[in-house]
């Protein structure tokens, strides 16, 4: 495996590959590797002729009191992970040659990226869709794949794709659970192991309602409370968001459908949590 870190070698690099004929299969990241990560390298691999991994913590999507300082960083491990799971390239930018001085284009999807994680975290899928565009335009992906516990990024993304006719294919990963249904995260590291447990209330209310809609229940607004109650009995747990959305629009709907996911996000001291789930589809983990 090749590691680079210069944007133009990167640059050049990917369009001799594209030349040679190669089909390219890219999973962007911000590092700290877990498994959630390596199930999109595994796929990725049996997609393509060339893998790349890229590896950049975003400083655009960070909001000024959140914790791009703090982001876990662990180069020579994620390496080491990156090339056992046979990565090809894995592309380490330095922010300032992302964004050098005088930087003042960004890419923005209206609407899709207003709601959910778009409230609570104002600019934060522009500097997303801003960065993906740029790894895009370096790479030049056949395929991208992205996990699905970022729901509505992966939404953001493939109507970015869309709207700019970006001849591209997104893939989007299941979740990749720890044993006790905790959403794996680069995240999960912050967490003390009271604050892990009571993490698990995400899962556990996603179970309970999701057992409930198959049972029947289809109001949306009950099927909230129920998943609300579950999570606030945790004495460090404080809801940013807990929404029934359409899996396209990610409009709030009102009765539960084969489109409806239930997505949350909560903050357990400092560390946020994200998670959700398809409510008529069953729960594995
Ligand atoms: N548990 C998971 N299962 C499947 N895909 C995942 C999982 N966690 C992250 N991913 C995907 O990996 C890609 C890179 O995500 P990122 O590097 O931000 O990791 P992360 O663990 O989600 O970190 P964070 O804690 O910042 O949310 C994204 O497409 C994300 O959806
Ligand atoms: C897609 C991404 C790599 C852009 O920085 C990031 O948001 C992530 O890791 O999900
Ligand atoms: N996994 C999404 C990246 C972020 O939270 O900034």
């Amino acid at each position: 495996m090749e590691i680079i870190h210069d944007v133009q070698a990167f640059q050049q690099r990917m369009l001799a590959e594209r030349q040679q004929g190669k089909k390219i299969s890219f999973v962007p990241t911000m590092g700290f590797l877990h498994q959630g990560h390596l199930s999109l390298l595994e796929e990725g691999r049996g997609r393509g002729d060339l893998l790349v991994l890229s590896i950049f913590v975003n400083p655009t999507q960070f909001g000024p009191n959140e914790d791009f300082d703090s982001y876990p960083r662990a180069l020579q491990r994620d390496a080491e992970l990156a090339a056992k799971t046979g990565v090809d390239i894995l592309f380490a930018p330095e922010a300032d040659a992302m964004y050098p001085q005088g930087s003042a284009t960004t890419v923005q999807v209206t609407g899709l990226s207003e709601g959910l994680c778009g409230a609570s975290r104002p600019g934060h899928f522009d500097g997303v869709t801003t960065v993906v565009n740029k790894l895009f335009n370096l790479v030049q992906p056949h395929v991208a794949l992205f996990g699905m516990k970022d729901f509505q990024q992966l939404a953001v993304i493939r109507k970015m794709v869309s709207d700019l006719n970006m001849p591209i294919t997104i893939l989007g990963m299941p979740i990749v659970r720890e044993p006790d249904g905790l959403a794996m995260s680069s995240r999960n590291t912050y967490l003390s192991d009271d604050l892990r447990r009571q993490g698990l209330s995400l899962i556990a209310s996603i179970r309970s309602v999701c057992e409930s809609a198959v049972a029947g229940q289809r109001d949306a607004a009950t099927l909230i409370a129920q998943a609300r109650d579950i999570i606030s009995a945790q004495p460090d747990a404080r809801i940013d968001y807990i929404q029934i959305c359409h899996d396209e629009t990610l409009q709030d709907l009102e009765q539960v459908d084969e489109h409806a996911v239930i997505l949350l996000a909560v903050r357990f001291s400092t560390t946020r949590l994200i998670d959700n789930h398809y409510l008529l589809q069953p729960v594995r983990a």
